[in-house]
């Protein structure tokens, strides 16, 4: 579909000339397309050359004189494939005249008219009301699905001096694409440091254009077949960033190699890379809007659909129409099917309206489906009688590690005293700094102030409102194993797992946009299995947690480790994906360690997932994150490679969430829908009446 409409839009691309327009169309039941009202009343020729662009007053004129020749071929060209595709589809052209005529008269501008009186006679074209009202609804509701994405972006939302002092505080966390070969000089060698403290050099738009244009002169074609032909699709290939075992291997027996500091492992190595890419595209990204646009631009894929604040899109949007992106990603897929090379860049056209597909995609599933509690599974009465005993007895208490709890202590008492003023000032700072960015961003957002949730007095009247607020809106049907798994049979299902209070229901009620699920800074508030169903697409399922140690024997923690893993074992191939949440405050535990090697074990799926990022610094979460890698079953799994198209390859991205500031939830979601459920895209795609804004 989108190669036909790249072929048949007169905005497609012609040799040197680029056009961009957006465009309306409706895709029937039949998927045939009808062309609505234009977007913009304005379009614009582009010379790659002379880089001439006209105002729509006055472009017919100048096309005539400038470019009368190059116009005339690529119109004939055109109506040549507008014949040729004619008869797929003329099947709902009856009315065709007549709605060509409405269309000329209702259109004014001259664009308009050669669009409709080029492709009028080939396609319905409906110019009613009914029409200009829907595409209304299109733009309210790609409005409305900025809100969360902006939501996202926590610290894009500060103000410049408060930016400022943040990014200060941070070390020197850089981002290198081509760190594979480390290449001396290369293309897409980036800035080194865009994301390095001393960096104030903004990602201009140009130096896209100006890395692609070295690249041109380095091409095999322009300088005669070279050596720089097989450097070029080393440089490709490293923008795909897909690792062997056996190179990741490599790379982890070099970042265990001692008398490296461990600052330069970490910009060496390009599990960090993909680990800091996957942090970048959560939104997490501090330091400037620009690198993070520019990264999720090279990157591209489906992946890169990030969260994308408005501010930037805004950007983007001006970028789209100088057509510089689009002449930047012309010129890549041209080099890319030079060099032979899967083209993981997605064309411009496709990878916007995949990625508003996608968007509208997940939007309906959760919209248009009831959030159905299915029903729980719990522990035996005798069991569950006991614990209610302990519960009440017993102080609520999370287990830490011993060994950790140690040297925490011994940090405190020993270090802080003989650090030196300055860095304690300066971690003071630190502190501060977050402390402001947050309470400046709660309060824009409307969000309660972690000021007061701090206080002790205050304490009580959040537990209160978070209890008043997650309603539980169902009764509880308990079931045994065996019955709720023969009642969820046949409905891909996806578990979240981790320790008390690590936010799994929180994560529930973000993903589902309900406040279905109990959650509470008390932990152990979930004491069943919940299953929640949407439609038959998906069932959500939220675990109780783990970890605690307020009996000696930990027989909680033993009863509900018994009764999840004996899911994680019968649910069989239902059981899609286990996200397993880990605090990105607090890292690994014992437990986590323990519940990650059986999965691994028991061949269970399982993604890692770092909760609550809004409370931690990039810097941090990145060596959490490989902290983390670090484990042999994630490591051995992880293939870094998440362009990846087969269904079968373990998908061991590190995934970052924030259930508070939304951060990452959008992207979280589509996985479940897209990856995970049952639910089949292009049948919806068929089915539903669907309305796609296309950026071409
Ligand atoms: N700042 C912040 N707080 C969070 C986030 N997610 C959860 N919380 C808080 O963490 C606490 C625990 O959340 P829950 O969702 O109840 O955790 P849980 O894992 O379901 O806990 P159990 O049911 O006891 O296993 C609550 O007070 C939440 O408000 C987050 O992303 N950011
Ligand atoms: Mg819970």
């Amino acid at each position: 579909m989108l190669k036909w409409l790249a072929n048949n839009i007169p905005n497609c691309v012609q040799r040197n000339y680029t056009l961009a327009i957006p465009i309306t169309y409706k895709m029937n039941r039949n998927g045939n397309v009808q062309f609505l009202q234009q977007q913009q009343q304005e379009w614009r020729w582009k010379s790659s050359s002379a880089k001439s662009s006209l105002d729509s007053s006055n472009n017919n004129h100048a096309f005539k004189t400038k470019n009368q020749e190059t116009y005339r071929d690529a119109n004939n060209k055109r109506e040549n494939q507008l014949n040729n595709s004619s008869s797929k589809l003329n099947t709902n052209n009856r009315n065709t005249n007549n709605n060509s005529n409405r269309v000329q008269k209702a259109s004014s501008s001259k664009f308009t008219k050669q669009v409709t009186e080029s492709q009028a006679p080939k396609h319905k074209i409906n110019h009613n009301e009914e029409q200009a009202e829907m595409k209304r609804k299109i733009v309210s509701n790609n409005q409305n699905l900025k809100g969360e994405q902006q939501a996202s972006l926590l610290p894009m939302k500060q103000n410049k001096s408060s930016t400022k002092s943040f990014t200060k505080s941070l070390p020197n966390v850089s981002f290198s694409m081509n760190s594979t070969q480390s290449p001396k000089k290369g293309p897409l060698k980036q800035k080194e440091s865009h994301f390095n403290e001393n960096d104030d050099d903004d990602y201009e738009i140009g130096d896209y254009d100006e890395e692609l244009d070295d690249l041109e002169d380095e091409n095999p074609k322009s300088k005669g077949k070279n050596t720089s032909h097989k450097y070029k699709q080393e440089q490709q290939s490293e923008v795909v960033d897909i690792v062997s075992k056996e190179k990741l291997d490599e790379y982890v027996t070099m970042f265990n190699k001692p008398g490296v500091s461990s600052n330069k492992k970490f910009r060496s190595l390009p599990v960090v890379d993909s680990i800091l890419k996957e942090i970048f595209l959560c939104g997490l990204a501090r330091k400037g809007i620009k690198q993070f646009d520019y990264l999720t631009y090279l990157i591209g894929g489906k992946d890169a659909k990030s969260e994308i604040s408005e501010s930037s899109k805004k950007e983007l949007e001006e970028m789209v129409n100088q057509n510089r992106v689009i002449e930047a990603q012309l010129k890549r897929q041209q080099i890319s099917k030079r060099t032979n090379k899967t083209n993981v860049i997605y064309n411009q056209a496709e990878f916007r309206a995949d990625m508003q597909v996608n968007e509208e995609c997940v939007n309906w599933i959760f919209k248009n489906n009831r959030m159905k509690y299915m029903g729980s599974v719990g522990l035996s009465e005798e069991d569950e009688q006991r614990i209610m005993e302990e519960f009440e007895k017993n102080e609520l208490e999370l287990e830490e590690d011993e060994e950790e709890k140690k040297a925490d202590s011994q940090l405190t008492s020993q270090d802080l005293e003989s650090m030196p003023k300055e860095e304690l000032n300066a971690l003071l700072e630190k502190q501060e700094n977050i402390y402001e960015l947050y309470k400046k961003y709660y309060e824009e957002s409307n969000v309660e102030d972690d000021e007061e949730a701090d206080s002790e007095s205050t304490k009580k009247s959040t537990k209160e409102k978070e209890s008043e607020n997650a309603t539980n809106t169902y009764n509880r049907k308990l079931y045994p194993m065996e019955g709720i798994i023969q009642k969820t049979k046949g409905i891909p299902q996806v578990a979240f797992i981790g320790r008390s209070n690590v936010g799994k229901s929180s994560l529930i009620n973000a993903i589902t946009g309900r406040n279905n699920l109990k959650a509470s800074e008390r932990p152990g508030e979930t004491k069943d299995l919940n299953f929640h169903r949407f439609g038959k697409a998906f069932c959500l399922v939220d675990m109780p947690g783990y970890g605690f140690a307020f009996t000696k024997e930990s027989f909680v923690t033993q009863k509900w480790l018994e009764l999840m893993k004996s899911y994680f074992v019968k649910s069989g191939s239902d059981l899609k994906m286990v996200f397993m949440l880990i605090d990105s405050r607090l890292g690994l535990k014992r437990r986590d360690v323990d519940m990650i090697n059986f999965l691994d074990q028991n061949k269970v799926p399982f993604q890692i997932v770092l909760t609550k990022c809004d409370l931690t610094f990039v810097d941090d979460l990145a060596r959490m994150a490989f902290k983390i890698f670090k484990l042999d079953p994630i490591r051995k799994g992880f293939t870094l490679n998440y362009h990846a198209k087969d269904e079968n390859t373990k998908d061991y991205r590190m995934i970052f969430v924030s259930a508070r500031s939304k951060t990452g939830v959008a992207r979280l979601k589509e996985d479940i829908v897209l990856k995970y459920s049952s639910f089949d895209k292009e049948q919806w795609k068929r089915n539903v009446k669907k309305n796609v804004v296309l950026f071409v």
